[in-house]
């Protein structure tokens, strides 16, 4: 049967160890050396290096890795609420709760399933979290790094619940890039925004590319594939694909509101740049029995192909 190929797959592929600090995280591995480590605190992706061992994602030097608080960097799960719109903590508690590993995860799709290792965790509300979020649900995280180094992340969110629920989503996606004015993000032109600047009003992105000058906090809306964020300094390209995830939200908070994040260490903001696919506009709502499906995959495209004229919808994940 199918099911111990994956088996298979899944204990050659990942082992588990422990931050400094304790948690319980899960490193991937593929064969060309790439690698990723997800903490179990969050389901949080802490590290995501290239095959030649170059970090990609951005950690605060000042990053705090103990529950209850999510560390800054990495890619922390905002749900069930995105930002601070409704009655729960800023981007939901999702972030900063222990996760499960399932050890015997159903299978890779056959057609995906060459060199790529994953992991599954999952979270299900305590009686703590029902006592201000009364809904009932499963949440399988996948995440997987495949042959040519991309990361995946599938959300899996069922309502097992007497009732309909609602919740907003994001994957909190912090990249490391060389100096924040040497980028620019593609794929959000002509695209209407939320400003999150101006109290969530909204406007047209009228540039051929987003670049930076100074804060921005924005939620793009309606997104098509692919976003690309461009670092002209390191030479690299992230190129985003995402699926059942409409808008993308833009942040960086720049030098004045970055002395006022405790956990980010001075001038950091230079560095780091949130690029995350998410339901902001319209959140979702699931009936009971329901299930909800949210794919990140990121690629870095190495920088023989950075170029003005890379040609994103040719890019193969
Ligand atoms: O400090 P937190 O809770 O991780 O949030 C960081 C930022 O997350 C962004 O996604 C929001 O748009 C910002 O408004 C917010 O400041």
């Amino acid at each position: 049967m199918g099911h111990s190929a994956a088996v298979w797959d899944y204990r050659a592929a990942h082992e588990l160890t422990t931050d400094w600090n304790g948690n319980p995280l899960v490193v991937l591995r593929n064969p060309q050396g790439a690698s990723a480590r997800i903490s179990l605190h969050g389901g949080q992706v802490m590290s995501w290096k290239n095959q030649h061992g170059e970090e990609l994602l951005f950690t605060s030097s000042k990053a705090i890795f103990k529950p209850p608080k999510a560390m800054r960097g990495g890619i922390p799960i905002c749900f069930p609420q995105f930002g601070n719109c409704g009655l729960l903590e800023q981007h939901g508690f999702a972030r900063n709760k222990v996760w499960t590993i399932d050890e015997i995860p159903p299978p890779l799709p056959p057609n995906d399933s060459n060199g790529k290792s994953f992991v599954d965790l999952i979270l299900k509300p305590s009686s703590e979290e029902l006592k201000f979020w009364p809904h009932s649900f499963e949440y399988r995280l996948r995440a997987s790094l495949g042959s040519n180094g991309q990361l995946s992340l599938i959300s899996r969110i069922r309502n097992v619940n007497g009732k309909p629920f609602t919740f907003s989503f994001a994957y909190h996606t912090y990249m490391s890039v060389s100096d924040i004015s040497e980028v620019r993000v593609e794929g959000l032109e002509t695209l209407d925004y939320l400003d999150n600047l101006f109290q969530r009003e909204r406007y047209t992105e009228q540039g051929d590319a987003l670049t930076f000058e100074s804060e921005v906090d924005r939620v793009y809306l309606s997104c098509p594939n692919p976003v690309a964020v461009i670092d002209h300094g390191k030479k690299r390209t992230f190129v985003i694909r995402k699926d059942g995830l409409p808008d993308v939200v833009v942040w960086n908070p720049w030098d004045k509101k970055s002395k006022a994040i405790v956990d980010l260490g001075d001038e950091e903001y230079k560095h780091m740049l949130c690029v995350d696919g998410a339901v902001v506009e319209n959140p979702i709502t699931l009936k009971p029995g329901e299930e909800w499906m949210g794919r990140l995959e990121i690629l870095v495209v190495a920088s023989s192909f950075c170029s003005d004229h890379l040609d994103l919808q040719k890019v193969r994940f």
